[in-house]
């Protein structure tokens, strides 16, 4: 067990009432939960009492992006960017537990801009701003920060975490899964059919499988000329034809030939991915619609053939989570790029699926608190198990 801070709350593994923060890849604002937890791991039970999304401001968003696409930045003008995501995560986390008892404990994943996957002889390297101290600070609540660095430090990858959480939370001993995350990036987590204890020490892999919704996002924001910034219930691209010679294309990118421990972000499924299928696409004079159908397949077909690569055996199901779980022509084209295996979304297993990552960093922050690991070796390529994040109390 780590020392705990004086600041700190010292938990035991029973009831506490903690806040999740999350705000991934898509950068379109900060969800947030309000949730119970008890248990430690294999026994953990949440109940969820609120959950909200807060958008980013305008100008913050595009502070953020700019960032995150490589702009030039002072540090001074970095620093104040910290600042204003910590009060905007801290402003989040008031606003989602008014009018009910507080939270004691905030874990809060911050906002990734820059995220180097690990690789031989380079560590990775995983930038999340927010500082948790000011979130501690303006909140006057206990905040763990800084998830990834423990598992990057010892040689992982430290994305993703969410897999510890899945085995807790989904599965199960009869039927394998793989639950999937479709938010600006995609990722999975396989879970074979065995229980939580069996399952944390053997079976489960994890890894990203590519692009989540990030490319239908970026060119829904392209074709509007920023007047949409994505496609709402996959509506526009519903209405295109798909150009198979194009996804079959796309599906020969080299990140699809590496095998997990794999982890990626904006970098490499960014603008300049687009661009490069945007000039693909150039010959077959495309339709906006057929584009963004193309688009949508390729994310889908790309999910389906990192299954039939790295899997051991195709999943009893599919669970879907994530922002594009709410994608219907997404999710009809993963529906027919994995038949048979049905596909379903992680709330009708009890998980609602667009708050599902903001409970995860709110169960991270109690494993902490409870100086248990968070990070699945095996999934990420750390070295160990590591108790993740740093915790800043409350000092009056
Ligand atoms: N009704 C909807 N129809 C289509 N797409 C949707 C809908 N609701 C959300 N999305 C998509 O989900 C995205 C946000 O998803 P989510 O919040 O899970 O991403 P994230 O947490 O930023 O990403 P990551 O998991 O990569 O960190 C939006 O940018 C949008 O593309
Ligand atoms: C560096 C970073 O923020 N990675 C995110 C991103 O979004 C999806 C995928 O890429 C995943 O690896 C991770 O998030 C989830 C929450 C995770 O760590 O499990």
């Amino acid at each position: 067990m780590p020392t705990p801070d004086p600041g700190l709350p010292f938990l035991q593994p029973d009831k506490t009432r903690v806040v999740g923060l999350m705000s991934g890849t898509s950068v379109d604002g900060i969800d947030a939960v309000l949730v119970d937890l008890s248990g430690s791991d294999q026994d953990l039970t949440v109940d969820l009492i609120a959950s909200q999304t807060f958008a980013y401001a305008p100008s913050l968003r595009r502070q953020i992006l700019a960032l995150c696409q490589g702009e030039r930045i002072s540090l001074a003008n970095l620093a104040q960017l910290d600042d204003n995501i910590a009060r905007a995560f801290a402003e989040a986390a008031l606003a989602v537990q008014s009018g009910k008892d507080p939270a004691i404990l905030i874990g809060s994943h911050g906002q990734t801009v820059f995220h180097r996957p690990a690789a031989a002889n380079t560590l990775g390297y995983s930038l999340q701003l927010g500082r948790g101290d000011l979130i501690a600070q303006i909140t006057q609540t206990p905040t763990v920060c800084n998830f990834r660095l423990a598992d990057i430090a010892a040689q992982g990858h430290g994305a993703p975490l969410v897999p510890r959480v899945d085995v807790c939370l989904l599965s199960d001993r009869h039927q394998s899964r793989c639950v999937q995350n479709l938010g600006g990036m995609g990722n999975t987590t396989y879970l074979p059919a065995l229980d939580r204890v069996q399952s944390l020490g053997e079976g489960v892999l994890g890894w990203d499988t590519g692009p989540g919704n990030i490319l239908l996002d970026l060119a829904v924001t392209r074709l509007t000329q920023g007047q949409l910034s994505y496609d709402a219930n996959g509506q526009w691209a519903a209405q295109g034809k798909i150009c198979h010679p194009l996804v079959h294309q796309w599906l020969q990118d080299p990140y699809f030939e590496i095998s997990p421990p794999k982890s990626t972000g904006r970098e490499y499924f960014g603008p300049a991915f687009l661009d490069q299928c945007f000039q693909a696409a150039a010959p077959y004079n495309l339709t906006p619609a057929d584009l963004l159908a193309t688009l949508t397949d390729f994310t889908a077909q790309s999910v389906a053939q990192e299954y039939r690569r790295f899997l051991p055996h195709p999943p009893g199901a599919v669970l879907l989570c994530g922002g594009g779980s709410q994608n219907t022509y997404l999710r009809q084209r993963l529906a027919i790029a994995l038949n048979p295996t049905p596909v379903g979304i992680t709330t009708d297993y009890g998980l609602d699926a667009k708050a599902k990552e903001s409970i995860a960093f709110a169960i991270l922050a109690y494993w902490h608190q409870l100086g248990l690991p968070g990070n699945l070796p095996r999934v990420t390529g750390a070295q160990r198990d590591c108790v993740l994040g740093l915790a800043y109390g409350v000092h009056r």
